[in-house]
Formats: structure tokens, sequence, C-alpha cells
């Protein structure tokens, strides 16, 4: 096993051992406290450009399920195509795996991905520099190669449009039936008639589980390129997906929402960079978490009641609550730090999470929401 270092932007360095791909990377070093969800997590593609450490420290005793793709191009296990997050860092890889449902390790997994992954890692140390430190650069540099990187700069992670890498290319038209049909994205697209509902998706970086929401509550989902004007479509609603990096690099699709804010009856639903970029279309600022949340028990409160739900959550910016227009106001706030959750519109059918509904993984008791969602279509 070859020894490796992870190297903080503040001169810190960890030492472990790899058990993934061997290829030095960089991104930023965010933290994760689920005890369950590797291969969920790993797939969400919000975790581009991270390197994902996961506190709980017994990882891969599971395995990893087999990449088997549903008739309408779905992933049934995955929450994507690929491994999104640039590498995984661990306390205490397990070599054995048992499930029902495991095909493969996780490090056989990592290595067919080439994505590195490391083990021997005091993931302790490391997530309290990060709470104290707040997040931070990082890079994970193999043994006999530490010259070669030594000087090598840390991109900066705000700067990168990753919703750009990893949306879709072309439209996809999604059936609840359990088929799909695909588009260019640059020609005459046009929605052909159906009795059913339909949502226009805009994929900042989809997780499959959100189009598994909508399609078992009996609507059409058309999924389109980040930066895609749907204005002149026909579709009965809006939906903007969570994503990776800075929500400011996403101006394209603020524009687009407001001009579909034109119809104030059109119903919108946004989750996670979709409540960011909701909350940019209606004038509010966001600003970027000291470590962010990542994790299965985050404590959010319905505003104006005291309805309190345990939520599944990967985001490192905020919407700032002090800056919502008087139009707005927020509909979720978190129990631990008070920051925002999610936002409504006053008289308009408008609304988002910050948090993940369609968990996956993590716990599921917010999935009502997109039932409130296809209500208002
Ligand atoms: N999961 C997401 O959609 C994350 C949104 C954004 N990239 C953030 O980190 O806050």
């Amino acid at each position: 096993m070859r020894n490796v270092t992870l190297i903080l932007d503040d001169g810190s360095r960890f030492s472990g051992k790899s058990f993934g791909y061997e290829k030095p990377v960089a991104g930023e070093v965010v933290f994760n406290t689920a005890m369950t969800g590797y291969p969920e997590s790993l797939t969400d593609p919000s975790y581009a450009g991270q390197l994902m450490t996961l506190t709980y420290p017994l990882v891969g005793n599971y395995g990893v399920p087999p990449f088997t793709i549903e008739p309408n191009g779905l992933a049934t296990f995955m929450e994507s195509e690929k491994i999104h997050a640039e590498a995984i860092i661990v306390s205490d890889y397990s070599y054995e795996y048992s499930h029902w449902n495991a095909v493969e390790s996780l490090g056989d997994w990592l290595k067919r991905e080439k994505v590195p992954g490391i083990t021997g890692i005091d993931t302790r140390e490391l997530t309290k520099v990060l709470r104290e430190h707040g997040v931070m650069m990082g890079k994970i540099v193999f043994e006999n190669e530490e010259l070669r990187m030594k000087n090598e700069e840390f991109p900066s992670y705000s700067d990168i449009n990753y919703v750009d890498q990893v949306s879709c290319k072309e439209i996809i038209h999604y059936f609840p039936s359990g088929t799909s049909s695909h588009s260019a994205a640059n020609s005459s697209f046009f929605i052909p008639h159906s009795s059913l509902k339909k949502v226009v998706l805009v994929d900042c970086g989809v997780k499959t589980n959100i189009i598994r929401c909508l399609l078992k509550r009996n609507v059409e989902v058309i999924r389109v390129p980040w930066d895609y004007d749907y204005n002149g479509l026909e579709f009965d609603g809006l939906f903007i997906s969570n994503g990776p990096g800075d929500p400011d690099t996403c101006d394209a699709a603020v524009q687009n929402i407001r001009k579909a804010m034109a119809n104030e009856k059109l119903p919108i639903f946004g989750i996670c960079m979709g409540n960011q970029l909701l909350s940019k279309a209606g004038g509010a600022k966001i600003y970027k978490l000291k470590y962010g949340h990542r994790s299965h028990n985050q404590p959010v409160r319905m505003v104006g009641t005291e309805r309190c739900f345990i939520t599944s959550q990967n985001h490192g910016y905020a919407v700032d609550n002090n800056t919502l227009s008087a139009d707005w106001e927020p509909l979720f706030i978190n129990m631990n730090d008070g920051s925002n959750e999610g936002i409504k519109h006053k008289r308009n059918p408008w609304f988002s999470a910050q948090f993940h509904p369609e968990a996956a993984s993590g716990p599921t008791d917010t999935e009502f929401l997109f039932d409130e969602f296809v209500k208002l279509l």
C-alpha cells in the first residue's frame, strides 16, 4: 500500500495509505458526518471539486452496489453516472465487505473510476482543523511524487463553474412509464402533447433520486442544461436542482428563472443549489459557510411552526436571510446555527429547500415537499 500525504492549504499534513486509484488530486477538503451512504455521496454531482472526508471511522464494510441502468437511463442505485468527488478520505478502510446488494469493494470501484481513496487518516483531527479554520483547499500527494507537486498552486474552488462541467449537454425527456428520449440542446425542442403534467428540471448537477421522486408522482420531466432558456416551452412547473460549486458562477440560470417569474402562477421548486439560485433570482445574497452542512441529521424548523425535521444535507454556501426582499420569507431554519434552509414567496407558488428532501442517502422525512410541488402543478 503506497504512502500518501494530504496537505492542506495552511500547511497541515496528514499521512495515510492509498486504497483507491493512484493519482495526485487537489480540491476543497470537506467533511461529512453521515454514518452510511458512500455510494450515493460519491456519485452526488454536488461533490465535484471536493475531497470528501468521512468522519464515521469504518468505511467500506458494505461494499458497492451494481452500476445497473434502468430503461430510462438512470442508474438504479447511484445518484449519477459516475463518481464526482475528487477523492475520499477515511480513517479505517474495511477491505472485507458484506451486503446482499454488493458486487465489488469500495477500493476496486475507486480504482475502476480512477478516483483516489486514502485510509489511516486521523479524520477526527482533520475535521477539528477544518472546523477551526473553515474548509480549505488540499491536495493528495503520493510517496516519491512530492517534489513534482510541491510548487503546484492550489486551484481556487469558487472561481470554477463546476455546474457547467456536470450538467447534461442535451435535453432529456423522462416519462413516468419508465422510458426517456434525448434531443440536442440547440435543436428547436418542443414538448409533445400528453395528458400528464410537465416539469422542466434545470440540471445544475441533479441527483437521480430527484428525478425518481418526480417520476414517482406521475409527472413528465424535461431535464435541460443549466444555462438553457426554457422560457419558450410549454410546461406546468419549474424545478431547479442541486449542483456543485459557487452559485455566483451560475448567472445564466438566475436570469432564466427571473424570466420564468413573469408568470406569477408558474409553480417553482428548488433544492440546495436550487434554493440558492431561486433566492438570487429573488434578489437575495449568498455567503459561504465556515465549514458547510454535510450529514444525515441536520435539524431544520419550518418557520412559523414548531415542526422540526431531520434532514440530509450537502452544502457549503447559504442564503443570507437578511437580504430576502419583502416578497419572500424563510421557509426553514437550521436549528444548529440559525442559517437559512429554504425560502418561500409570500403570494406566488415558489419555494425551495436548502436540504435534500429526496435524501439518497439519508432520512426521507421531508419527501412530502415533492407532493406539495406536484399538487401545485
Ligand atoms: N448540494 C448542493 O446543491 C450544493 C449547493 C452549493 N454547491 C453549495 O455547496 O452550497
